[in-house]
């Protein structure tokens, strides 16, 4: 039987059942699978009628399908046999039979519990006879026990045998395998063979009375069992008679056939039986048809399937799509498996219906012949043809990059261990803008997953992969080289080329882009680009503060007062028309606006306390801290702390929830930041990459706590990190006359910091604005830093804040760098004899 025969036979026997298209669907792409692999007789077209065929069904279904449901399930039974009858008349494996008749069998179990041991036995009897009889013929089958018992491991209850109450054939020779062995068995291609003929001339064979009404077959057989009655009382009776074919044995072990009589003189049975004889006729008809005339079968020749296993598991929520380099367009969609109980997975069909419905109808773009599946394959069409690159493009596709660096010499081990590389082959990524492309060369590999490489013009690869050959292995080192969304021509011009004689050992181990320096833990990506190809920057990224050794930093919810917090409030503070308690460090009122923006006149007061460091805003304390942690055995003559404006916000002790607008800071980061390479020789930058109004939450500073001393001695042995610059804590310093060492809190970002360890120093005027904001504890000892944008900041800009530093103090613990900040205000303004870079 053509191939396309038998899956268009599949297809309508499996539904005339009842089976649902997810049903039907693995079976028939099984089935596609092995003939595509072996005859490829089914083409594109076919799978198309295929879709469209199970499509229609789905939409036909409805109460006529349910109907024709309800009468089908009278007869289980009859349903199971027929079944596997088919299936293995089609040509399945007893692997294959074997899920589908189980999961039959516990549909009735559960619904109906018609199927009672006795015919779950037959049944069983009737899978194993047949396995047997191939057993007789194939003596490397290993399935059967000599004391003539089944093995263990039956999978189910139901599919136990009992043979002594059998009236089989099997019962003198030897007994049946476990369905287990018995489903690993395949059969060989002579067994297909057969199959596949034996199929086609039992199902062209017209009844005869001897067969009783349901001649099912037309060999005369050896291993005749009679099984007992199926039914019991007045309901149809049955018998299942296993046949051996005959002709079996020119090829090995055959299969038998189930053979379902009636008895004749059961007139409860005859709408049943009309079922199917009409199930029967249908199929004699059919198959007296000219194996190649499939006009008549409306029936599926192809299917489009979704991972249906991989999408019930996967905890990603995401859209894919992607190309293949054979020019393949796929979608695939992963949801969330939290949607949780009610949530069953759609076929494909109803996917598609409720599209249909849902979006074609509504939007009113309803066409003859335009269905969803038609737009799907068009969107496909379209996105394969809008990435192809045509020769002529100026364009560098990334299949032409991935073939050029399979035939260019590849460097080994020794060549990048050693740092000595080529100069004319060590390109690693070079952005040529002239030719707008992107090179990519020799050390990197590009997996092409859309098959276009614009320039960096349109920064259109942000599906590429590259993947860095560190030692000499390829894959070792690969990252997802992504293009955001707003970054416009004007940052591309700005990336240069990189000389090739500037490549060295440390470039292999850098990337062009990162897609997330924060490693999940912000609720934000925070990208870093590479444009410079620098080596990356060498820390670990914490997103909370955490204390070191020393640090003083004992904090608990019982040494907050009530008067501390707003127990009483509930809600949004902000929207209470008395402000609360947490309000009083802002001076009694809010510091934030609605929207979480600090109001703009806590931000100028703040701003103001900065530029111009009055003697009212100086504190000086007794025993400076800073000053003895310069020198260990003198106490240093305080040069004064500035006296700083504090948010204060509410925290777990309060009332209100945490959409309270009273909490900005304590939720983190949400905007989109970057990490970005300077062209003004400061190292990194942080950057937005979206506009931010004027008093905008930026990020906190995070680092480690250190204590003073602690942070001295750090910067002591410390030459081989670069440093950030420090955070000193010393807000309440002064006020506290003398400081222990512990209470003397610094933030270093150097080892363990976020995001902010990247922010530049500006002299004067700064963007960002720090403002020290208390959550957990209203004692000014330990707060947190807070950035601010002191006005309105455009997308790409540069991040900065003004370090504070005296660039006169040449005892403080931190050298000061060589401002290149480029402000009209910079202070930096001292003759180059002091001047270190660090
Ligand atoms: C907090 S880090 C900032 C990130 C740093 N650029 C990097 O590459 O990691 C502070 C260091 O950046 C450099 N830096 C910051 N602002 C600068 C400026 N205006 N001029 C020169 N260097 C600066 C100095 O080396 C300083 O020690």
């Amino acid at each position: 039987m053509a191939p396309n025969i038998k899956v268009a036979r599949a297809y309508k026997a499996m539904k005339a059942f009842g089976y649902s298209s997810r049903t039907v669907k693995p079976v028939l792409k099984n089935l596609l699978n092995v003939y595509d692999q072996n005859w490829e007789l089914i083409e594109d077209e076919k799978y198309k009628i295929l879709l469209d065929a199970i499509i229609e069904s789905e939409e036909c279904k409805g109460d006529k399908m349910k109907e024709q449901e309800h009468h089908l399930l009278d007869e289980p039974q009859r349903k199971l046999a027929k079944t596997y009858e088919t299936m293995k008349a089609l040509g399945y494996s007893q692997q294959m039979v074997e899920p589908i008749l189980k999961n039959f069998l516990d549909l009735y179990d559960q619904n109906w519990e018609l199927i009672e041991d006795e015919q779950y036995r037959v049944l069983l009897d009737a899978i194993l006879e047949n396995e047997e009889h191939k057993g007789e013929e194939n003596k490397q089958q290993e399935s059967y026990k000599s004391d003539g018992h089944i093995e263990n491991g039956m999978p189910e209850r139901r599919y136990r045998l009992r043979s002594q109450t059998l009236k089989t054939s099997t019962s003198s020779g030897h007994s049946s395998p476990s369905l287990k062995e018995a489903a690993n068995k395949q059969l060989g291609s002579c067994d297909k063979q057969k199959m596949t003929e034996f199929g086609h001339h039992h199902l062209g064979t017209k009844k005869t009375e001897a067969e009783g009404p349901y001649p099912l077959k037309s060999h005369q057989g050896t291993g005749i069992i009679n099984s007992p009655s199926y039914c019991s009382g007045s309901e149809l009776t049955e018998k299942i008679q296993l046949l051996h074919d005959e002709n079996s044995e020119e090829c090995g072990p055959q299969p038998l056939e189930l053979l379902l009589t009636d008895d004749a003189d059961d007139d409860d049975c005859g709408s049943k039986k009309n079922v199917l004889d009409k199930y029967h006729t249908d199929a004699a008809n059919e198959l007296e048809q000219s194996p190649g005339d499939y006009s008549e079968f409306e029936v599926p020749l192809a299917i489009i399937l979704p991972d249906e296993e991989m999408n019930a598991t996967s905890n990603a929520s995401q859209l894919d799509i992607a190309s293949s380099s054979s020019g393949e367009a796929q979608i695939s969609i992963t949801y969330k498996s939290s949607l949780g109980s009610n949530f069953c997975v759609p076929t494909l069909a109803e996917v598609l219906r409720q599209m249909d419905e849902d979006f074609l109808d509504s939007y009113g773009i309803r066409q003859p012949g335009l269905f969803v599946t038609k737009f799907m394959k068009d969107l496909c069409e379209c996105f394969l043809a809008a990435g192809t690159v045509s020769k002529d493009d100026k364009g560098v596709s990334l299949a032409n990059v991935q073939s050029d660096l399979y035939t260019e010499k590849k460097f080994d081990s020794q060549d990048v261990s050693s740092g000595s590389i080529n100069n004319e082959k060590a390109l690693c990524i070079v952005p040529n803008i002239s030719l707008e492309a992107l090179r990519v060369e020799n050390l990197i590999e590009v997996v092409p997953q859309i098959p276009r490489l614009h320039g960096l013009n349109c920064l259109d690869f942000r599906c590429c992969k590259i993947v860095l050959p560190l030692n000499g292995v390829y894959g070792e080192n690969c990252l997802n080289l992504k293009a955001l969304d707003n970054l416009n021509p004007s940052t591309a011009s700005s990336m240069m080329i990189v000389p090739e004689q500037n490549f060295t050992h440390n470039m292999l181990s850098s990337t062009y882009y990162v897609e997330d320096i924060t490693r999940g833990e912000e609720e934000l990506k925070v990208s870093l680009m590479n444009e410079f190809n620098e080596s990356q920057p060498n820390f670990k990224y914490i997103a909370k503060n955490i204390s070191y050794r020393n640090a003083y930093l004992q904090f608990s919810l019982a040494r907050i007062s009530d008067d501390n917090c707003c127990s009483n409030c509930f809600g949004d503070c902000l929207s209470s028309e008395i402000p609360c308690a947490c309000a009083s460090e802002a001076g009694g009122d809010f510091a934030y606006v609605p929207g979480g923006l600090v109001k703009e006149k806590f931000l100028e007061d703040c701003i103001s306390m900065y530029h111009s460091p009055e003697q009212k805003n100086l504190i000086y304390c007794k025993d400076c801290p800073l000053e003895r942690s310069k020198n260990k055995s003198l106490s240093g003559k305080c040069k004064g702390h500035l006296f700083r404006k504090f948010i204060k916000e509410c925290w777990y002790k309060c009332g209100c929830g945490m959409k309270c607008g009273n909490r900005v800071v304590q939720r983190g980061i949400t905007v989109r930041l970057q990490v970005f390479m300077t062209p003004e020789g400061k190292g990194w930058g942080l950057r937005t990459l979206e506009g931010l109004p004027k008093g905008a939450f930026i990020c906190e500073y995070v680092g480690e706590v250190v204590t003073n001393m602690e942070l001295f001695d750090r910067n002591k042995t410390n030459t081989g990190e670069k440093n950030t610059y420090p955070v000193l804590l010393d807000a309440d310093w002064g006020t506290e006359g003398v400081l222990k060492d512990e209470e003397a809190l610094c933030l270093d970002a150097t080892f363990y910091g976020n995001v902010a360890r990247f922010i530049n120093h500006r002299c004067d005027d700064a963007n960002l604005v720090e403002i020290p904001v208390e959550v957990e504890t209203p004692d000014h000892h330990y707060y947190h830093v807070a950035f601010f944008a002191t006005r309105k900041i455009n997308a790409l800009e540069e991040l900065t804040w003004d370090y504070g530093i005296d660039f006169n103090d040449d005892a403080h613990p931190v050298k000061a760098f060589q401002c290149c900040c480029g402000s009209q205000f910079c202070r930096d303004i001292k003759p180059l004899k002091r001047r270190r870079i660090n």
